[in-house]
């Protein structure tokens, strides 16, 4: 990309990020919002015009040492003072207001695009954009805090800067010399000295810092990837205490740590540099107006409150000027977060615009019909040729086969999450599917919720609750509907099963999909539970994937998928229908 098209893709990505909001619904409101809150800036830099304006009095008159003109001015202070103190309070919490109004609108579109088409699933399959989470969180709210600060600190700056570069112009008067027997005059030049000092020391500032936005954007990646380490300890915290896997965890950390560590350097290295710049560019502007406008003091051109006058002006003229400066770091971290809210959409495109080569529809079916599926891995190579299947309601059917050979994402492909592959799957309209992983996802929260995943926990009542926690051997939690735990660590791996056959129960669907959903009961539970699946939902087309033998009699299909290397050259599996 060449470097002018890339500032035309960043302006573009900029401006989709920001326009939404600002053509959304709420538009009437931030628009509003935001001309108040602009008024109410223009109100603070004319207080400050007025206070210089008081101060020039006020020191005049205690250089008078007129004591009536400085008991007026201490009450128009008054008057001064508390408007401002009002406004300013006034400005702080509207901009607040209208940050969280923002980011709550993008929050809630982001969510709704992350977690729409299953886009949220398909980016961790694909590793397609790296901590989707701090993206949502973080930089949308640095996204929306920044921009309006720094909009609002531009207002700012500029609008003093025109205020004082009047004051500035009128009061510095002009220079004369001579240029090749020609004598120059330069009106106002205090003013072009303040520009030429800003511009300079903004541009080498702006090329010392210029790392900072890379630097930045890694530093967020790298904390976000520590941080996900550490909590998948938590998440995994009895498993990797079994394995007594803490070495391996704390090298792992290590790792992640040392990226942070390594950046952070870079960032203290360059930091260092700008502050040098910095610091010597704030410092130097201390003296630079007294050392241009003193050659006219000296011969006797103005006075001495002159020259101190136009040294405090040039002070609010180049510091409104270099706003652009002292707001480098907010402009790096801001422009680090558009790039990485930019690689979330386009992630989001990626991963919802994957080619769906497997068609999964909805149509006027009575039964799931598979015609010619092919099932391949994300690197295009084959795993399953040619299924044709049907499955009616009622069906009790038991799929089987070698350890990889892809029965789970056949499944996946039925749940039309699995988009890699060919052929036409098609499913009754309107009918439940529901598909039971060998391990169940619990949410934190009440076992009520728990149980009634993926619905609302008011979905069912206690009574069908406690039903059919008892049919499905959970008595003892019977009353423990309201407790509030992380159920996932809690229960038993054949405990976390019998609890997810209590939600096939309840929400009743018409086909349902077993993944070794029963793998870690005994086999007597197992059995009962089978039969109550025969019993409870006679109608539902059941099919399972089971390695144990046992469950075979509870089905009266067996589909059977050989060995991906059975024969030489054919890495594929391959499907073969028996009654059982
Ligand atoms: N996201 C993925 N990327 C690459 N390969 C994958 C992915 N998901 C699954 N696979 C591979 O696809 C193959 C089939 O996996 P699948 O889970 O369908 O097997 P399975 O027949 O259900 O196995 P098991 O009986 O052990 O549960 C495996 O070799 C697996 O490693």
């Amino acid at each position: 990309m060449t470097a002018n098209k890339k500032k035309a893709f960043d302006r573009r990505a900029i401006w989709q990020l920001i326009k939404p909001y600002w053509i959304s619904e709420e538009r009437w409101k931030a628009w509003g919002l935001l001309a108040v809150i602009i008024a109410l800036v223009l109100v603070m830099v004319y207080i400050n015009v007025l206070f210089t304006d008081w101060n020039r009095t006020m020191y005049d008159s205690i250089q008078n040492k007129d004591y009536v003109a400085f008991k007026r001015l201490l009450w128009q202070f008054c008057y001064l003072a508390f408007p401002y103190i009002v406004v300013a309070t006034a400005r702080v919490y509207l901009t607040q207001s209208l940050q969280i109004r923002w980011r709550s609108w993008m929050t809630d579109k982001y969510m709704a695009k992350w977690l729409a088409h299953q886009a949220y699933y398909r980016m961790e399959q694909g590793h397609i954009a790296d901590n989707p989470d701090q993206r949502i969180a973080e930089d949308l709210r640095s996204l929306t805090s920044s921009t309006i600060s720094l909009v609002l600190g531009f207002i700012s700056s500029a609008v003093t800067l025109v205020s004082f570069v009047g004051i500035l112009w009128a009061i510095s008067g002009p220079v004369s010399f001579a240029l090749m027997n020609h004598e120059l005059i330069i009106p106002g030049y205090m003013v072009w000295f303040a520009i030429a000092y800003a511009g300079v020391g903004s541009w080498i500032i702006w090329w010392i810092g210029k790392p900072l936005v890379v630097q930045s954007f890694n530093q967020e990646r790298f904390e976000a990837n520590y941080r996900f380490g550490l909590i998948r300890i938590r998440e995994h915290a009895e498993a990797i205490a079994l394995y007594r896997g803490e070495r391996r965890e704390r090298g792992e950390l290590n790792l992640r740590f040392e990226d942070i560590r390594q950046n952070w350097w870079a960032i203290m290295r360059t930091t260092k540099s700008l502050n040098i710049a910095v610091n010597f560019y704030a410092q130097f502007a201390n003296i630079f107006p007294l050392l241009v406008a003193a050659p006219r003091y000296f011969s006797g051109a103005i006075t001495l409150g002159v020259l101190m006058q136009i040294s405090s002006a040039f002070g609010q003229v180049q510091d409104a000027l270099s706003w652009f400066i002292n707001t480098f770091t907010t402009l790096a971290d801001w422009k680090a977060s558009i790039n990485r809210l930019a690689g979330f959409n386009l992630a989001v495109e990626q991963a919802q615009k994957q080619p769906a080569s497997i068609s999964v529809e909805r149509n006027n079916v009575g039964a799931i019909l598979l015609e010619k599926v092919d099932l391949a891995l994300p690197d295009g190579s084959a795993l399953i040729a040619g299924v044709n299947g049907t499955i009616h309601f009622g069906d009790r059917i038991l799929v089987s086969g070698p350890s990889g050979c892809g029965k789970s994402t056949l499944f996946r492909a039925i749940a039309g999450i699995w988009p890699y592959g060919g052929g036409d799957i098609q499913i009754p309209h309107k009918s439940k599917l529901m598909f039971v992983p060998q391990s169940s996802y619990l949410p934190i929260g009440t076992l009520r919720s728990a149980l009634a995943y993926p619905a609302d926990e008011g979905a069912y009542t206690d009574l069908a609750m406690r039903h059919y926690l008892d049919l499905c051997r959970l008595s003892h939690l019977k009353d423990q509907l309201d407790v509030y735990n992380n159920w996932g660590n809690r229960l038993s791996p054949g405990e976390q099963q019998r609890l997810a056959f209590a939600r096939v129960f309840l929400t009743r669907p018409e086909v349902v999909f077993l993944d070794e959903a029963s793998s870690a009961m005994d086999g007597e539970t197992e059995e009962a539970l089978y039969s109550l699946l025969q019993e409870e939902l006679p109608q539902s087309a059941i099919v399972s994937i089971a390695h144990r033998e046992t469950v075979a009699r509870y089905h009266q299909q067996r589909w059977h998928f050989s060995n991906r290397d059975n024969a030489p050259g054919d890495s594929v599996s391959r499907l073969s229908i028996q009654p059982l």
